[in-house]
């Protein structure tokens, strides 16, 4: 859907972007993860045109994004970053109206569409419907700004840092509600973030980059069992890719089933592998029943097939 051609860009003649080929698949949700500088938030401007590349090429839908007029690649696509940029003298509800009020919506559809996204946000509207942003934290700023981003449903959601000035709860509560509706609705999302549990939380796609260059790009899975280079390795922290790599699964994938239920609290098959081993580790037992979602025991979780899942090479 978006695709990088050997795109650079420099700032004062210093590369912040070198030879970058790079392609985020439609209905994908992709991370941009790497040190500080290494050319994330540049990357992702690219795509919304509020940084333009000096070579190469960078495709949206097929057309080169200098084809795209600069105001409907802006309607395309929801942008939220961190330092919010909420207009100040317009209402909470006012803000996440913005595109929609540029697409004409309906006053009906409006209202309706700024309630259902306060909600879905954790933000009561009776509240926070007519309040301003300077009457409102930090991380409830960030919520209506990721709101304004979602509010037209666009094609695209670009994110930048979207979560980082969240509590770890509303943080996790956040990162699972925008991993609904990417499933539910099959959207592009690139996301950029400093947060190396987020990014593996969230991505299909993990893009690493370091210094204006992609080092390495695949499924979370791939990077942490098979890391291109030491940097990548030690970007994940090397004596923590095992953990990492269990946080990647789920009970379910493991569950032993026709066992006798064993003693002990049950493990949920939704619970990751990692929350798993806590579980283990706090029970001091090798071996946990497991529940569905409805609670029906359906087999058990040993502990030595979570350590086997979690060896990294
Ligand atoms: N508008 C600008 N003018 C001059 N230099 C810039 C500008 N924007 C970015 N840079 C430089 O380009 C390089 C890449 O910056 P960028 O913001 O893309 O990195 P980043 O990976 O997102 O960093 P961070 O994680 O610290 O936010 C940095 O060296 C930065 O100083």
């Amino acid at each position: 859907m978006i695709e990088f051609e050997h795109v650079t860009k420099a700032f004062h003649g210093k590369a912040a972007v070198s030879d970058v080929s790079l392609n985020f698949a439609e209905g994908a949700f992709s991370v941009l993860v790497g040190t500080s500088g290494s050319g994330k938030s540049t990357t992702l401007k690219m795509i919304n045109r509020m940084v333009d590349f000096d070579s190469g090429m960078i495709r949206f839908a097929g057309e080169p994004v200098t084809r795209h007029p600069v105001t409907t690649l802006r309607r395309r696509m929801g942008y939220a970053i961190q330092s919010i940029g909420l207009f100040p003298h317009w209402t909470v509800a006012e803000n996440i109206a913005t595109v929609p009020r540029l697409l004409n919506w309906s006053g009906k559809k409006i209202h309706s569409r700024v309630i259902e996204l306060l909600e879905l946000l954790n933000l009561d509207p009776a509240v926070f419907y007519q309040r301003y942003p300077h009457q409102l934290s930090g991380g409830q700023q960030q919520r209506v700004g990721v709101a304004r981003a979602l509010a037209a449903d666009p094609e695209v959601l670009l994110m930048d840092e979207p979560f980082g000035a969240l509590d770890p709860v509303t943080r996790s509560s956040l990162q699972q509600e925008i991993l609904r509706v990417q499933r539910a609705q099959g959207r592009t999302i690139i996301l950029v973030t400093h947060d190396i549990d987020e990014a593996l939380a969230l991505a299909d796609h993990l893009v690493l980059m370091d210094n204006g260059k992609v080092v390495q790009q695949g499924a979370p899975d791939t990077l942490l069992r098979q890391p291109a280079s030491d940097f990548v390795r030690g970007f994940f922290g090397d004596s923590d890719r095992g953990i990492r790599l269990l946080g990647l699964y789920r009970v379910k994938n493991l569950v032993r089933q026709g066992e006798a239920p064993s003693d002990g609290q049950p493990v949920t098959v939704a619970l990751s592998l990692r929350e798993a081993l806590s579980a283990f580790i706090q029970q001091a037992r090798s071996v946990l029943p497991v529940v569905n979602d409805a609670g029906e025991v359906v087999g058990n979780l040993h502990l030595q097939d979570v350590i086997h899942q979690g060896v990294t090479p």
